[in-house]
């Protein structure tokens, strides 16, 4: 299959979703360095925070906008014409105001009427555009929601003047097949650009973005390292290599200094990183199995999935059970150490029995042992 080039814009939410993970907080110092770090990625657009949380909040917005990043920001707000207030001056000129879709969340949280969604959204997206905001519609819970009157809050919203309207997965529900027919939906009804929110509930927050990005959204959320509310939203490493290694989507976004912002997110959040977890975990481009060794030696592309170098590492070549001798003529030649086959094949059941019994890798110590032992 092949797909048209072309581009998308990130929207990473780090700084808004992300930190509405539970527990998480991040302090002032630790939100301007990972919006300078974004913004040093080539992140063409960051949210940045939610101003009626306060005073402090709206000062820390104004310090990151004094920034002057290279990326475009915006804030959170509900569909209040209070909230709004409290997001003029902040040197932020764009404004998500989101206001719930799905029957559920219209009945049941806000106990209104659909008529009253679509009466406040043109009440508020006027008031933003009136004090000089531009708007994108927050459309909550849209996963769950009648796409027919999904498509009447685009409509509501477009002819009231807001630019984009954010399609959320709020509980993180869909599937890619299913994102892609409601984005094509939405796509047919409005010409205002189109943002996909997803969350990882079920896993699939970054298949649902792309599938979103196929369908014609313009934008989507990303956070890194996947952080955000519950099980996290999309995360941006994994969306960024995934539309350029599956679509050939540019997003702008150049990784290779990723590694730094992913390990300063992460202690930022108190978080840890699974060994396993894709692109960013400790292991997942480690080899031990002696086959996979053999043919990355030979060519990396025998075993390369994706290029480490598109994160900024490397591929790690691990002594340990499961090896062969050329593994282990390897690590010896890393040592400065030229052995043969032959003594490979001797070392190996060396080699296994230490990793059994000490569940780690040989070090270097280890492995002239074993040289001297033959
Ligand atoms: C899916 C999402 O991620 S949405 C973003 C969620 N993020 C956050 O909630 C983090 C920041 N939140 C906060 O600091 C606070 O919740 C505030 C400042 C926004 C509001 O605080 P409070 O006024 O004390 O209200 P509280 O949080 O208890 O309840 C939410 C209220 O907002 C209403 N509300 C929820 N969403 C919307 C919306 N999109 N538009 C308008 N009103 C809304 C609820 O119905 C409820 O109103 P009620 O008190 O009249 O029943
Ligand atoms: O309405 C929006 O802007 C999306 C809010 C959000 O974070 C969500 O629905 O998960």
């Amino acid at each position: 299959m092949t797909f048209p080039a072309r581009s998308i814009v990130i929207d990473d939410t780090t700084l808004r979703d992300g930190e509405q993970s539970a527990g998480v907080v991040f302090s002032l110092d630790e939100k301007l360095n990972i919006a300078k770090q974004l913004a040093e990625l080539g992140v063409p657009e960051l949210e940045i925070g939610i101003p009626a949380m306060g005073e402090q909040e709206r000062e820390e917005i104004k310090a990151i906008g004094a920034l002057g990043l290279s990326s475009h920001l915006l804030v959170w707000s509900r569909m209040r014409q209070e909230d709004l207030q409290h997001c003029l001056g902040l040197g932020v000129d764009t404004v998500d105001l989101s206001i719930s879709a799905s029957d559920q969340h219209i009945q049941h949280k806000l106990k209104q009427s659909r008529a009253w969604v679509l009466a406040t959204i043109d009440r508020c997206v006027k008031a933003a555009l009136d004090a000089g905001m531009r708007v994108c519609v927050g459309a909550e819970d849209a996963s769950r929601a009648d796409s027919d009157f999904l498509a009447r809050m685009a409509e509501a919203a477009q002819a009231a003047g807001a630019c984009r309207i954010r399609f959320a997965d709020t509980v993180g529900v869909m599937e890619p097949f299913g994102v892609h027919d409601a984005i094509r939906k939405l796509r047919a009804v409005t010409d205002m650009d189109i943002e996909m929110h997803a969350h990882d509930d079920l896993g699939l927050a970054t298949a649902n973005t792309l599938a979103a990005a196929l369908a014609g959204a313009t934008h989507v959320n990303t956070t890194v390292n996947g952080l955000g509310e519950r099980a996290g939203n999309a995360a941006l490493e994994e969306v960024v290599v995934g539309l350029k290694q599956l679509y050939g989507i540019e997003s702008g976004v150049d990784l290779r200094n990723f590694p730094a912002l992913s390990h300063r997110v992460a202690t930022a959040s108190g978080d840890t990183i699974g060994s396993r977890k894709s692109l960013i975990g400790r292991d997942v481009f480690s080899h031990e199995a002696g086959i996979h060794v053999d043919g990355l030696l030979k060519d990396p592309a025998n075993y390369q999935g994706v290029d480490p170098a598109l994160v900024g590492r490397s591929h790690q070549l691990v002594l340990g059970k499961h090896s062969g001798s050329q593994g282990v003529v390897h690590a010896y030649r890393q040592l400065g150490i030229q052995i043969n086959r032959w003594q490979a094949g001797r070392l190996l059941p060396m080699i296994r029995q230490f990793v059994s019994v000490n569940k780690r890798a040989p070090q270097s110590a280890d492995l002239n042992l074993f040289l001297h032992s033959l």
